[in-house]
Parts: structure tokens; sequence; C-alpha cells
């Protein structure tokens, strides 16, 4: 049964996330919950495991313990085909940097996801197109990533992690390597779409400027959610 129009239960929730690299315990049972259309911080120090939370909630690493259910699914368990299949059409992803291809132009990065899912050239570049204008990169779509500002890349990442109407977009310090102004630019276009869309998204920051920007924000302490009580 489908969670997107009740907004009692969450979209996604992570429960009792355990995850190691090696032998160190990223994840020690962190649990975090995302409703439809709201914007999370997922905040905390260096080291505290806020991008393996984002990996494990995004289905781009399992769990080696605990849930990941979205809409209902348990997505630790998916199978990898079903997992991609799903992410592709659920879910968008922004990385702080080098997520654009750097031999596709702005337009062509943006078009691929809507490829990717069966539209035709002319059409996914007309789309992307308009992406493009909405994130406020005009003039710019013929240029590639290498020949963008900081900025201007991050807007083309947003566009394109946006552009196929997903349910969740999780951003990994998108502004991390960007000016205040910049920052600025990026994380208003960023929220501004996704109120608009009811796009729920998951930011993972350190920087409680950019955490001012959510509805709501968890902070993360050696790999487990802090309470709010305490995180106050
Ligand atoms: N691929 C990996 N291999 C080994 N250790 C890793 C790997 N990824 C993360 N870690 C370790 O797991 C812990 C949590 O890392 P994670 O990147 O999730 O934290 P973070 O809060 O996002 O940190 P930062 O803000 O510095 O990016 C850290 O001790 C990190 O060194």
């Amino acid at each position: 049964m489908s969670n997107r129009g009740d907004s009692s239960v969450p979209l996604l929730a992570g429960r009792d996330l355990v995850k190691a690299h090696g032998r160190t315990e990223a994840l020690r049972g962190a649990s975090v919950e995302l409703r439809a259309g709201e914007i999370l911080a997922v905040t905390g120090a260096s080291g505290s495991g806020k991008s393996t939370l984002l990996h494990c909630l995004a289905g781009i690493v399992r769990p080696d313990d605990g849930a990941v259910v979205y809409d209902g699914v348990r997505l630790d368990r998916l199978p990898e085909k079903r997992l991609s299949e799903l992410r592709r059409t659920d879910f968008g992803v922004v990385f702080q940097f080098g997520q654009l291809i750097p031999e596709l132009t702005a337009v062509d990065n943006v078009a691929l996801p809507l490829m990717l899912g069966g539209a035709d050239r002319a059409g996914a570049r007309e789309r992307a197109g308009e992406w493009l204008e909405r994130f406020g990169v005009r003039g710019q779509e013929e240029l590639r990533p290498g020949e963008l500002s900081g900025g201007q890349a991050q807007r083309v990442a947003l566009a394109r992690a946006l552009v196929t109407g997903p349910k969740v977009v999780f951003a990994d310090e998108p502004t991390g390597a960007l000016d205040s102004l910049a920052t600025e630019q990026v994380l208003t276009a960023l929220v501004h779409t996704a109120r608009e869309s009811g796009t729920a998204v998951l930011l993972v920051t350190h920087d409680a400027q950019v955490a001012a920007y959510a509805n709501r924000e968890v902070r993360l302490s050696d790999g487990a959610a802090v309470p709010a009580e305490v995180a106050a």
C-alpha cells in the first residue's frame, strides 16, 4: 500500500541502521524518518555517519542490520534490478561535486535521466532546457561542466536530480564547495522547486546555515541520531 497520500506515515524510514566500513562502525543503530514533501537536514560532526546514512536510505549501499522502508517497501531487501529501477524512477541525488558527466553539455546531462527512462532525445533536451531555465542556468545549456562555475554546475546537477519528478531528492553537502552567494542561490532553487513539486529532500550538511533551509533537523553523533531534546 502506498504512503504517498498519508502524511502521518513516513514516506521513507531508516530503522536501527547499522553499517560498518571495514572496522569502522559508521552507523550504530541510526533511525530517521522522512515525510512526503518534507525537507529534512541531517547534521553532525565530520565522521558522524551522515553520508553513510544517506547512502543506506537512497539504496546506494545496503545496511548490515536494520531496515529501510520506502513507500511500504523494504528497500534493503529488494533485488538489485528492482532497486535500481526504483532509484531511477523515484529518487534523485546531488553530491558535493563530480556527478555531472564531463563529456556531455549541461542540457545533455539533464536530458540523460529522461532518455534512460525512454524519452526521445529531442523531447528530453527540450524538457531539460526548461529545467535549466527554472534553475537560472540560461545561455549555458551547450557548455560542458568544466566550463561552468561551481554554482552553475550545482544548479545543473539539481536540475538533473529533479527533472524526472522524483519523490525524494538526496543531497549530500550540495553546496560544500560553493561560496555563500552561490550556496544561497543553489539552496533557494532547491527548496523552492521541492516545495512546488512536493518533493521530499534529505539534505546532509555540517553547516548550520544550510540546515536552516530545512523544515526539520536530525543530528547524528557516533552513528546514531541524537534525541531532539538533546540536540536542541
Ligand atoms: N568507504 C569507506 N571506507 C572506510 N571507511 C569509511 C568509508 N566511508 C566512510 N567511512 C568511515 O565511516 C565513518 C562515517 O563516515 P561518513 O562519511 O558517513 O560520515 P560523515 O558524517 O558524512 O562525515 P563528513 O562530514 O566528514 O563527510 C567515518 O569514520 C569514515 O571515515
